[in-house]
């Protein structure tokens, strides 16, 4: 049977505005089971007709029948299960994968197939028995003879059961005995039925040839049959020439594999791919939990205005030096007289700390003074106990409400309840009746660190003031705020006894501006924080994407093997995406930590708030698998397109 039929068969190389023609117009027939020999001088086509039969190139013009089949017809995919299945490659030189054992590149073509992985590993122990090599698979390559590597290459090309093998001057880089050795099992395996197709130049090789070819200026100029030989090779008629399809979990776990290795391999590649992505994904990572903190602490904060709708009247200086001193009379003045107005308190407090004494133990802290509606104004609540009332307000009622941090200072327990208890407020005994639930502190302002009694208790019995330093008051939901605000200055400056041009002897703060600027600084921050730790991540994904090409160029030969021993365009855009993503999610988890970690530290020197997410760790994980995903395809599509000779003989 006719397994490889050609007529005028042409090859011109296109260089940039040269044509080359190498080949004029080829005719040859090899039948199964020959051992043909090619010969000729330097230059005159060999390699060229060798590798256009072993379908790593295409002919420019002409037909080429595989097994009776019109090879032009086919895809490149087609091409490449073809190689993968039916042919074997030997080449001078070697092209062994120089990071693998010489186990693993002589199992290498299995990959591209649906064989299983125990098959392949016995088979490879197999054909490295049968070229002398089992006591050399775990060598690299390079701690190999050149025999020896040639060996391994011979067994590679075996692992498929190949019918045709193609040797292009396998013994080119061999001293005689390897040589001899070498043509001996290229010999055998002709034994067994499979195709011998062999470049050399040297005569003496081609005595187990049973048809010589000599090739002069890219023509045929003798096709000698030496000796009869044909096989009929019973897997031959098994076989039909076409694509097979395996299964993507394992053509993904093959992919991964190969991307472990391949990383593994180049460590230092590796490391400096990681680097960079680390960097950006840390940073992301430390912005969010600074943003978050942040966020945390100015929600905190608007929760601590208390309810919506409410106006912070507070003294202030105007031009002239005045300023208004507010009284407890101005609190059902502005109630009674301003409409609007659902609730007004009153409050004031002693700047300077506190001595409080209970069981001789002392604590500074914040006395305030305010109105029973206050609590609620503020939205403090209640853990134990209760707050005091009105009436409680109007009789001067010894009693106070503690915050957390004053119950661990004066009882060394925050959770112990005091109601009940007294404590000496400047040497006058007050009865604690409240605990208020933990606010929590936020950098240097500690929330629970206040004792809050009645408003005229602290004005008449405490302070020895009747000047207010605040009050709070709340409008209706359906009142204009502004006309509310602007109502309650007039008011003021009625009841004082001031002109119209002091307005600024006092201040009305709407609590609801203050709410959305916090608001819209955290907006403002989130949107800086993260375009930086964007910029920083998109950085990272341009390294990768420069290491990936010049991976791609470093390993084009690889790349050039793998599609010679059947990897498709999509294998290799998988192995190299694959690579590229595997790299990023390894930075994406280094980064993680270190940017958790740094936060961490940063956030406890300067003092701030952190607060790392789920989300914002799910988050960061994810887009640097993006970003390998995204700046790895331009790579590995350039890996994925690469003419298998072409990149076969890139230097
Ligand atoms: N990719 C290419 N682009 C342009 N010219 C090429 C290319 N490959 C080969 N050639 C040219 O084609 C001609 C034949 O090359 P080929 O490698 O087939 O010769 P050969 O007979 O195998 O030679 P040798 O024995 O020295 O390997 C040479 O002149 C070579 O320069």
């Amino acid at each position: 049977m006719k397994v490889i039929e050609i007529k005028n068969l042409k090859k011109t190389y296109r260089l940039e505005k040269l044509d080359v023609p190498v080949l004029h117009g080829v005719n040859l027939e090899i039948t199964q089971g020959e051992f043909v020999a090619i010969m000729g001088q330097s230059g005159s086509g060999k390699s060229t007709l060798l590798n256009i039969l072993g379908l790593l190139d295409k002919p420019s013009e002409g037909s080429y029948k595989l097994a009776g089949i019109e090879t032009s017809n086919y895809s490149n995919n087609e091409l490449a299960a073809l190689r993968n299945c039916y042919l074997g490659f030997i080449f001078q030189q070697f092209n062994l994968l120089p990071k693998l054992t010489i186990l693993e590149n002589v199992s290498l073509p299995a990959i591209y197939t649906d064989s299983k992985d125990k098959e392949t590993f016995r088979d490879s122990l197999k054909l490295l028995d049968m070229v002398g090599l089992s006591e050399r698979i775990k060598h690299r390559p390079s701690e190999v003879s050149g025999g020896q590597q040639q060996r391994a290459a011979i067994a590679r090309s075996l692992i498929n059961k190949p019918l045709i093998i193609f040797a292009d001057e396998p013994t080119g880089n061999l001293d005689t005995k390897s040589s001899k050795e070498i043509i001996k099992i290229l010999e055998d395996l002709n034994n067994t039925g499979i195709t011998i197709i062999m470049v050399t130049h040297e005569a003496e090789l081609t005595a187990c040839a049973t048809k010589i070819v000599k090739i002069q200026d890219g023509l045929i100029i003798s096709d000698k049959k030496i000796a009869e030989k044909s096989s009929s090779n019973p897997v031959f008629q098994k076989k039909t020439f076409k694509h097979k399809t395996f299964s993507l979990v394992r053509k993904f776990r093959d992919y991964f594999k190969e991307a472990s290795r391949s990383l593994l391999g180049n460590k230092m590649r590796s490391i400096l791919s990681v680097l960079g992505i680390m960097m950006g994904v840390a940073s992301l990572i430390a912005m969010s939990a600074i943003v978050n903190g942040a966020k945390r602490g100015i929600a905190k904060d608007i929760a601590n205005l208390g309810k919506p709708d409410i106006l912070l009247v507070v003294p202030s200086c105007s031009q002239n030096n005045t300023y208004i001193k507010l009284n407890i009379d101005d609190i059902d003045d502005l109630k009674k007289n301003v409409s609007g107005i659902r609730t007004v308190s009153g409050g004031c407090y002693q700047r300077e700390q506190l001595n409080i004494a209970t069981n001789s133990k002392n604590c500074n802290t914040m006395l305030i003074g305010v109105s029973a509606v206050y609590a609620d104004l503020k939205n403090y609540y209640i853990s134990d106990g209760r707050f005091f009332t009105e009436t409680e307000n109007r009789e001067k009622k010894k009693v106070a409400v503690l915050g957390k941090t004053v119950i661990k200072k004066l009882y060394g327990d925050e959770n112990f309840n005091p109601t009940g208890k007294y404590i000496k407020i400047n040497r006058t005994d007050f009865q604690v009746i409240g605990v208020l639930q933990a606010k929590g502190s936020r950098e240097w302002r500690d929330e629970d660190n206040k004792v809050i009694i009645p408003l005229n208790t602290a004005l008449y019995r405490t302070f020895g003031t009747k000047e207010l330093e605040f009050m709070d008051v709340q409008v209706n939901e359906d009142a204009d705020i502004t006309k509310v605000s602007e109502s309650i200055i007039k008011r003021l400056l009625f009841m004082h006894r001031l002109p119209a041009t002091e307005r600024n002897a006092v201040r009305v703060i709407n609590m609801n501006e203050i709410k959305k600027t916090l608001s819209s600084a955290t907006r403002t921050f989130t949107y800086l924080f993260g375009s930086i730790a964007f910029i920083s991540l998109l950085i990272g994904g341009i390294g990768i994407m420069n290491i990936m090409f010049v991976s791609v160029s470093e390993r084009t030969k690889e790349i050039g093997l793998r599609k010679a021993i059947g990897a498709n365009n999509a294998d290799i855009l998988f192995q190299f995406i694959i690579e590229s993503v595997f790299v990023c999610c390894i930075g994406g988890i280094i980064g993680i930590l270190f940017g958790s970690g740094l936060s961490v530290i940063t956030g406890k020197f300067a003092g701030w708030a952190i607060y790392i997410t789920p989300f914002s760790i799910g988050f960061a994980f994810c887009f640097s698998g993006l970003i390998g995903l995204t700046f790895g395809v331009w790579p590995a599509r350039k890996a994925a397109l690469l003419n298998p000779i072409d990149a076969l003989r890139h230097d």
